[in-house]
């Protein structure tokens, strides 16, 4: 479980997040959405302590993450906006298994990692490729399959499907609603519903560093485009149509 309490972060006089109590469960898919602005990138760079709280604190499976980096690392796994800027190495392959690698993982059980996740984002058999002769959207799946061969119990991706193509989001978002089934949380960041609304058991909206709205799809659809979330109508319809039911997870 991800749990803040109190948690504040400023940039001077910019009070980016403020005051934010809240607590992701293991295995829930949450969509924390907002306008550009609003705090959801400094809230979740707090959830594996890229970022110090100047007031409030962070815990990780019940531990402080300011306390522990390392495990707040391995537990939480992040892919940012800029995802160019996350990889390390030269090949797709010795990309993704940078990070089980630091994990002093045996091998073989790197190599099954590297190839489930390169499959997840639709790059199996680019192993060899340069990662500097890809395109940005490949880049960004890179990242993707990076964090996911970590196998990490949370997974928290800012905006991760700007620069994917149709069968590469596809493909993504079913390896999370997948993971999120098998118990792993998931955090996506955006500010468009468009692809994710109705995948989520929860929305998360952020409005001037707190959290304005949270709840179920279908209970706060409604109340979405007040904050400058793109909710498409579709998504809006079938999200309604969906709220009778039990929740889902990712
Ligand atoms: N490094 C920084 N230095 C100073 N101010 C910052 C910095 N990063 C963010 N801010 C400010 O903090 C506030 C929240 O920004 P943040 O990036 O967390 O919002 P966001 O909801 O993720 O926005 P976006 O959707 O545009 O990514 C904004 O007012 C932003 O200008």
């Amino acid at each position: 479980m991800i749990r803040t309490e109190g948690l504040t972060h400023r940039y001077g006089d910019v009070v980016a997040v403020d005051d934010v109590s809240l607590a992701i469960d293991d295995g829930e898919c949450v969509v924390l959405a907002g306008a550009n602005g609003s705090g959801k990138t400094t809230l979740v760079r707090h959830f594996n302590g890229l970022l110090e709280p100047d007031e409030g604190r962070v815990e990780v499976n019940g531990r402080d993450v300011a306390g522990d980096l390392v495990a707040a690392r391995t537990v939480v796994g992040m892919v940012f906006q800029e995802p160019r800027d996350q990889l390390v190495a030269a090949t797709v392959g010795a990309d993704v298994a940078f990070g089980p690698e630091n994990l002093g993982l045996a091998r073989g059980e790197i190599d099954r990692r590297v190839e489930e996740a390169l499959a997840a984002v639709n790059l199996a058999n680019r192993r060899e490729d340069r990662v500097d002769e890809l395109s940005g959207g490949e880049r960004e799946r890179v990242a993707i399959a990076g964090a996911l061969a970590m196998e990490p119990d949370h997974l928290v991706l800012d905006e991760p499907f700007t620069g994917l193509d149709d069968p590469a989001r596809k493909s993504v978002l079913d390896r999370l609603r997948a993971l999120s089934a098998s118990g792993t949380g998931v955090v996506i960041v955006t500010h468009d519903l468009r692809d994710v609304l109705g995948l989520a058991d929860r929305v998360l909206a952020m409005a001037d560093g707190r959290v304005a709205v949270d709840g179920a799809p279908g209970d706060v659809v409604d109340s979405l485009a007040g904050y400058d979330i793109r909710v498409p109508e579709r998504a809006e319809a079938d999200t309604r149509d969906r709220s009778a039911r039990p929740p889902r997870r990712c």
